[in-house]
């Protein structure tokens, strides 16, 4: 199963690791949501930071085993490279069952085709999260159990929900949420044939046991609520034989994607230097001055001593490590003096009572953005032992040079909405150039519910006259650490790869902070 943006087992953790491209049409199985990436996820931001435009929502309604999840399935895969799809299930949104009604169930004597059989409440707010490109945690229903499982399944980050059930379109309010109505229309006899093939093989069921509730339930809800709803598709789907409506659907979609776009693409956050100078008197973290959002380390004779060094190309790697993780404690360290403390009293071994501080922060975690934040993240570890950790992954596209998120693995108190809004993040990357990755880290706690007060960034180093400015006007209250600022961003192309098919070298632009202390992340790593 693709693992970008979702758990890797529902309670545990998000991500396996995987970074690269996943093939579409391998990747869905044992979870009925699912999110696919292809190719990472392009800024879904303007320069302010707010974001442009919502998840493109497609709502599959159709009696059941019609063949709505296999539409869907269809409809990713004909789609080909998108960023994000996630395929949002209704079967997940069974209410939680008493031990009476499971009995019942087990006996098929319960009424799951009802629309009071599901929580349309919780769907509808999985649903809006995603459209708003805001993580959710959906519940997880167990078939063969015949209830809601204790584990959620975290979902972020996507470009297309698809959202497929019986009910989709039952209900008027989320009929307005979708951008596309479809309804998969099959055959009585071919859906009744198709569930009880699958009811007995994945759902641990018995044909007698099937054929009971199909009568009883299933038929009359289909012919009484599914089946009216049909009219307020925009396509209707045939159950069987359906290529060409799948393709027709797809090619919508990335019409109306591309439309997207092209409309939101002059807002879409700049890649090139703002070239505002920085304000002098931000340049310290004097208390007298006026609060600011950058905090650079008082420039003391062992401060440049550390960056002559590190600046310094002739200097050994051995060196170079050591003084980076020097540099890191130290950066770190200013910037715990950021986080909340109250007072806390104490009885000494002299039995005296002291008065004394603690930490007033129910959640610190890092977030590192890979890999040049690495050494940072060491540094965190050496100042906060037992800190939590998370990463994303920011890169460049080659074509266009935008930054793409392609992983995202965060600490369990950022994936729940109910404890991110109470957790401090230290977000930790080695250098702000353009910014771009900067705004993409920040924009994806944000989406998460991190308040933007409780998000210090800490770098080594800040272009002056890059997008520094840009970043701190979209989010005044996020507060950035650096060690150093220098003066300039300056764009260069470099020789990427050799394309082994086309035998040619390709060329990327970078931009390079100068004087600067070249690639931190390669000097540490390589
Ligand atoms: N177009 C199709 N061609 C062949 N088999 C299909 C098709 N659509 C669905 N099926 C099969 O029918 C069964 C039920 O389909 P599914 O998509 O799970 O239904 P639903 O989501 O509507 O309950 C699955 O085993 C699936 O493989
Ligand atoms: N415990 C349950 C809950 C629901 N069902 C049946 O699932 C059908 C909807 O799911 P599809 O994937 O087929 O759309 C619905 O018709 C319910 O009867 C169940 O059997 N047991």
């Amino acid at each position: 199963m693709s693992d970008v943006f979702q758990d890797e087992s529902p309670d545990v953790s998000l991500d396996g690791g995987n970074f690269g491209s996943l093939p579409t049409s391998t990747t869905i199985h044992a979870l009925k949501n699912t999110v696919l990436k292809s190719h990472g996820r392009p800024p879904w931001y303007g320069e302010d930071g707010q974001p442009i435009s919502d998840a493109f929502v497609i709502g599959i309604a159709g009696g059941s085993a019609s063949g709505k999840t296999h539409v869907a399935r269809q409809i990713v895969q004909s789609l080909g490279s998108i960023p994000t799809v996630v395929i949002l299930s209704q079967d997940s949104f069974y209410k939680r069952h008493t031990p009476e009604e499971v009995a019942l169930a087990m006996e098929n004597k319960m009424d799951f085709d009802h629309p009071d059989a599901l929580d349309m409440p919780m769907f509808t707010q999985c649903l809006m999260d995603l459209k708003k490109c805001r993580q959710t945690n959906v519940p997880v229903y167990s078939f063969q159990e015949h209830q809601r499982l204790d584990e959620t399944q975290y979902l972020y980050g996507a470009t297309i929900v698809i959202a497929e059930g019986i009910m989709t379109l039952q209900d008027p309010a989320l009929r307005g949420v979708y951008d596309l109505k479809i309804f998969v229309q099959a055959d009585s006899d071919l859906m009744l044939a198709r569930r009880i093939r699958r009811d007995v093989k994945e759902r641990g069921r018995s044909v007698e046991g099937v054929l009971d509730q199909y009568l009883r339930y299933v038929k009359p809800a289909y012919d009484n609520f599914v089946l009216p709803t049909s009219r307020y598709a925009d396509i209707i789907v045939p159950g069987s034989d359906n290529h060409i409506a799948i393709e027709l659907i797809s090619t919508h979609v990335r019409r109306q994607l591309r439309e997207r776009a092209r409309r939101f693409r002059p807002k879409i956050v700049s890649r090139r230097p703002t070239g505002l100078p920085l304000p002098v008197e931000l340049w310290s973290n004097s208390s007298e001055q006026t609060p600011s959002n950058l905090i650079v380390l008082p420039q003391t004779p062992q401060l440049k001593g550390i960056y002559t060094i590190l600046r310094d190309e002739a200097t050994a790697k051995q060196d170079f490590i050591f003084f980076v993780d020097r540099l890191a404690t130290l950066l770190i360290e200013a910037a715990v003096e950021l986080l909340p403390f109250r007072p806390r009293s104490i009885e000494t071994p002299c039995g005296v009572e002291a008065p004394g501080k603690e930490l007033d922060a129910v959640c610190v975690c890092g977030v590192t953005i890979l890999r040049s934040g690495g050494p940072l993240e060491r540094g965190l570890q050496r100042v906060i032992n037992d800190v939590l950790l998370g990463s994303l992954l920011v890169q460049t596209d080659l074509v266009t040079s935008e930054p793409l998120l392609l992983h995202v693995m965060l600490p369990v108190c950022i994936r729940d909405r109910t404890k991110a809004k109470n957790t401090w993040v230290f977000l930790l990357d080695a250098q702000i150039g353009t910014a771009a990755s900067a705004f993409m880290a920040i924009r994806v706690l944000l989406d998460h519910g991190i308040l933007q007060d409780h998000i210090v960034f800490v770098t080594f180093l800040v272009a002056g006259d890059g997008g520094i400015s840009a970043l701190r006007w979209a989010f005044p209250e996020v507060r950035i650490v650096a060690g150093a600022v220098d003066a300039h961003l300056r764009e260069c192309w470099v020789e990427d790869d050799t394309d082994e098919s086309e035998g040619q070298i390709r060329r990327r632009k970078v931009w390079v902070i100068e004087p600067g202390m070249g690639q931190i992340g390669d000097r540490y790593y390589l």
